[in-house]
């Protein structure tokens, strides 16, 4: 080894290896020579272990003379992206042949900085942080496990959606990210693609051993993690990639046995993950990836602790949040979770899905019912499947019932204190159109696929405009078209200034008695003022 390169390596207590205070342990030229991080001690920035050395030029822990070069390239190439990529390594796998180039990282796809500007500003993406990887144009430019690209083609993903070219590759690079992009813009594979590419390389490096977790899913209802779970057996197919549903209403010795005989992924509601944690014996300390899905949800009271207990127990793992809506506030919490964070956001912020036609009705509580039955019994205006948010479980089924008795359509009820087998029924009906209508709580609000839903009827307002944006995102996935109805009155007036700036925003038109309501104006929100001449 030169000389000048191991001048250039410090280890972290000063010395040349921590291992031994001689000379005699040589520092680690490849990154195979090196072991796994420990929990709490440092992680190499490139492949994830033992960030055994400090960088002499960055500053940042690396494991290998072979990282710190692939550390110096990519600072390079932010510099200067007209830089060639790195040469493939082709490595021997078992069943799996899948290359990488480097540790798994992307590249520039040969963008020169001003294309990759031009790139991010047509599909409306806009970045804060440092050294953030370009965006790429397609999945094999992320050089992720071959049978995954395969499997994103087998689920019809022939070309990364907007979010997901940027957060793919950054995510791949093991940064931490927050993400906002619109409802249904492809969020979940944003972050499965990376996981799945993470674990499964990791398991193909050691093929022996006990396989505890290696990375953590967080979201906030059964059926979101359900689905995603669903979504991550879809994509990680034919790869060592197992995962885990640790949700309420399922019987939890299940779900231990099957993290115990080993996973790679547990997908969880907060709530059972801890319950899982303080009553029996899961092995966490090799997570390295914490999803965390409806960020703004999640960090919300209620959710807070938990998430902060789950994150504070993992050992430093790489952060990907995720959500449609996300406040200055969100923002500021997230970067005091994770360091050196990559801020993500497609198209315009906090607003309702610009693919969704807004039709807001006045009406008074009293009048709903009658109202949504005229909607439902219309040939025009009733466009199933359509869901039916309302605010309470006890609305929920009263509602599901009086559909029926009032149109003789079928309709089930849908909300938190049915039971999982119940939901899964119910969702499964739903999704086969043996019904065409669900009336639902908070519980389908966010994240839900709800693929074939064309129609969202918002009968009761939800106590946040950031609800409102999931639940009308529920009638439009991946940009095609849908219809939300929303029902207002006077109840509702403290949504009323943001509802009216948000439909504003995608050119709804607002009924006149909204437009003229003297709670507007009570609430903060006023016609422009005229202009006085001053002087005359
Ligand atoms: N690259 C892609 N090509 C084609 N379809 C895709 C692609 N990525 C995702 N999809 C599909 O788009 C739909 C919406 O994706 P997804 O559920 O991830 O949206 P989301 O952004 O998480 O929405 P929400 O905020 O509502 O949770 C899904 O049916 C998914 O299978």
């Amino acid at each position: 080894m030169e000389d000048n390169q191991i001048a250039s390596l410090m280890d972290h207590n000063g010395t040349l290896d921590p291992a031994c205070d001689t000379q005699e342990c040589p520092v680690k030229q490849r990154c195979q020579e090196q072991r796994e991080a420990l929990p709490r001690e440092p992680h190499c920035v490139i492949c994830g272990r033992y960030g055994e050395y400090i960088c002499d030029q960055t500053d940042e822990d690396i494991c290998s003379i072979e990282c710190k070069t692939i550390l110096l390239a990519r600072h390079e190439k932010t510099k200067n992206p007209r830089l060639n990529p790195a040469p493939l390594v082709k490595i021997p796998t078992n069943d799996e042949c899948f290359y990488v180039k480097g540790n798994n990282k992307t590249d520039l796809g040969g963008l020169t900085s001003i294309q990759i500007e031009s790139l991010r500003s047509k599909i409306e993406l806009c970045i804060k942080g440092t050294s953030v990887p370009a965006p790429v144009l397609s999945f094999s430019s992320c050089y992720l496990p071959e049978k995954l690209e395969k499997n994103l083609e087998s689920a019809g993903y022939v070309i990364p959606t907007p979010v997901q070219m940027q957060a793919i590759p950054a995510a791949l690079e093991r940064r931490n990210l927050l993400v906002s992009a619109d409802t249904g813009s492809g969020k979940t594979a944003s972050f499965l693609v990376p996981v799945i590419s993470y674990c499964s390389s990791i398991r193909l490096r050691h093929v022996t051993g006990q396989k505890n977790p290696l990375a953590v899913v967080l979201s906030p209802t059964r059926e979101l993690c359900i689905q995603v779970e669903e979504q991550a057996k879809l994509l990680g197919k034919g790869l060592p990639f197992k995962t885990a549903l640790v949700v309420g209403g399922d019987p939890l010795a299940g779900q231990i046995y099957r993290i115990q005989n080993g996973v790679e992924l547990i997908v969880a509601t907060p709530g059972r993950l801890i319950d899982l944690l303080t009553k029996h014996d899961i092995e966490l300390s090799e997570v390295s990836i914490l999803v965390v899905d409806e960020v703004d949800c999640m960090l919300q009271n209620g959710f807070r602790d938990q998430v902060m207990r789950i994150f504070q127990a993992l050992s430093q793992p790489q952060a990907l949040m995720f959500s449609a809506t996300v406040s200055k506030e969100v923002e500021r919490m997230a970067s005091s979770m994770a360091d050196d964070l990559i801020f993500i956001s497609v198209g315009k912020p906090n607003r309702p899905s610009n693919s969704v036609k807004h039709i807001v009705i006045w009406v008074e509580s009293k009048k709903k019912k009658q109202k949504l039955f005229e909607i439902l019994m219309s040939k025009q205006h009733y466009n199933p499947p359509v869901v039916v948010f309302v605010g309470s479980r006890l609305g929920a089924d009263v509602l599901s019932e009086a559909i029926f008795t009032a149109t003789g359509i079928k309709a089930l009820s849908i909300h938190g204190e049915k039971t999982m087998k119940d939901r899964r029924e119910i969702l499964r009906q739903f999704l086969t159109g043996e019904i065409s209508i669900i009336v639902s709580t908070g519980v389908l609000g966010r994240g839900i696929d709800l693929l074939k839903v064309q129609q969202v009827i918002i009968f009761d307002m939800p106590n946040s405009m950031e609800e409102f944006i999931h639940q009308v995102g529920r009638a439009s996935r991946m940009g095609e078209e849908g219809t939300a109805i929303t029902f207002v009155n006077d109840e509702d007036k403290k949504l009323f200034r943001e509802l009216v700036q948000n439909l504003k925003s995608v050119g709804a038109a607002i009924p006149k008695e909204l437009a003229n309501s003297k709670y507007l104006s009570a609430y903060g929100f006023s016609q422009p003022r005229k202009r006085r001449k001053y002087g005359s």
